[in-house]
């Protein structure tokens, strides 16, 4: 594989021929720049993208907790989340490459909104492949798609989510790969994705790092990022890969609990790398949950974005070797988390990224300089996330208003 034992290219013959000419352009304009091509995807990410994004210090959150709490704004990313990096420089390589058509899957609509947004900046057919399931529960994200311009195809086959849309997506692509270009959404599928997805969010922690030597005069102790796929998690942690003091927590989706339905297939919760088993999902093996039999389970969350059985194939590795912590936090803290953001530091945050926030609150504050009130549990002793935090702030929460209501209405 590309990452230790995971990635490779679990893929029918048919898309090698595709695959090969992708790992040939990603390597020529990505990695070694061909025709400026990084050089015109930073621009547009600065004037159509609106980069680079503050590195915010949350001053009541720092209170609370007795800790230096740094927010990477990904939020304020043209379309309200760190999506359009990835999909900007895909539908840009696409244009470089020749290709007259793009496609993707979406979940919660989000990597859909933000490739049907760069397709129309970069005059671009666009088609959306989308669970019907997800049609209907993301309304407002399917009238911003059709509004740039995309046609969104409900997928009505299985249960009618993400794992249909990307099978669709998948078959669209194979007999279409002459004129078509298959933008997916997160650091998952075969090589070259992973990587290409990887060092298109990188941009997070170039800057990122940047800021908090700029404003700290040392590096973090920690950086912190929710994980669905895993991009905005693999972009805020890249460029601090190689600092070995710098502890890289990804926080999953807990769901509603963390015990399995085995005779049943659902998993009631999305902590893939915390749970899950080695296995070969969507052309690459990577850690996913699956049954005592190796069939894919069903995952849930309360977050469209963090609700998916799979993860990259490189977060896997990296969890693998010890690089990265994996933890998880259930619905209730998630959505707590959602409310104390938005009342404590003016920032409604996306569900996905209120996972992140929710373990922060978990691990308790540092017990003898923060506010202590009754809803703040004791700080353990071998805390991961020291004095100096970065949390990425992966997207906005407007998408997520009408769950908050329904949920909060029933807690
Ligand atoms: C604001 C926000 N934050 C985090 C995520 C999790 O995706 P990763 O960053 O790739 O782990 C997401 C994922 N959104 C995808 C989408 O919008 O299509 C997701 O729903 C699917 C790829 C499953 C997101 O929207």
């Amino acid at each position: 594989g590309n990452f230790g034992r995971f990635g490779g290219q679990y893929v029918p013959e048919a898309l090698m021929p595709a695959l090969e000419e992708l790992e040939d352009a990603y390597r020529r304009y990505v990695l070694e720049n061909e025709d400026g091509f990084m050089d015109d995807f930073r621009r547009r990410l600065r004037d159509f993208g609106g980069r680079p994004t503050p590195l915010q210090r949350a001053d009541r959150l720092s209170e609370r907790y007795g800790r230096e709490i740094y927010l990477k704004r990904e939020d304020l990313v043209h379309g309200g989340a760190h999506k359009l990096n990835n999909a900007l420089g895909q539908v840009l390589l696409a244009k470089y490459m020749g290709k007259e058509r793009i496609i993707a899957e979406t979940g919660a609509g989000q990597h859909g909104t933000a490739t049907a947004m760069a397709a129309a900046h970069l005059d671009m057919p666009c088609e959306i492949y989308m669970g019907r399931t997800d049609v209907n529960r993301q309304r407002p994200n399917v009238f911003r798609m059709r509004i740039n311009g995309a046609e969104v195809n409900p997928v009505d086959a299985g249960r009618g989510t993400l794992k249909e849309a990307i099978s669709e997506t998948m078959r669209d692509w194979s007999q279409t790969v002459e004129h078509t270009h298959y933008v997916i959404g997160s650091v998952v599928g075969p090589h070259p994705f992973p990587a290409m997805v990887r060092d298109f969010q990188a941009v997070i922690s170039e800057e990122a790092r940047e800021q908090i030597l700029e404003e700290t005069d040392g590096l973090p102790d920690s950086v912190v990022a929710c994980a669905g796929g895993g991009s905005n998690t693999m972009g805020a942690f890249a460029e601090f890969i190689p600092d070995e003091s710098v502890s890289l927590v990804a926080v999953e989706a807990g769901g509603s609990s963390l015990e399995v339905d085995e005779a049943a297939g659902v998993a009631p919760n999305s902590a893939t790398l915390s749970t899950g088993e080695e296995g070969v999902l969507h052309g690459a093996r990577t850690t996913l949950l699956q049954d005592s039999h190796g069939q894919i389970m069903e995952s849930h969350s309360v977050s469209a974005g963090l609700d998916y059985a799979g993860v990259g194939p490189e977060l896997a590795h990296l969890v693998d070797i010890g690089r990265v912590t994996p933890v998880n936090v259930d619905d209730r803290v998630a959505l707590e988390a959602f409310h104390r953001l938005s009342t404590e530091e003016g920032i409604i945050p996306a569900l996905e990224t209120a996972h992140a926030f929710g373990y922060l609150h978990a691990v308790g504050t540092d017990a003898d300089t923060a506010l202590t009130d009754a809803d703040t549990p004791p700080v353990e002793s071998d805390d991961p996330l020291g004095e100096t935090i970065i949390i990425n702030v992966s997207g906005r929460g407007d998408k997520d208003l009408e769950t908050v209501i329904e949920q909060t209405a029933e807690m």
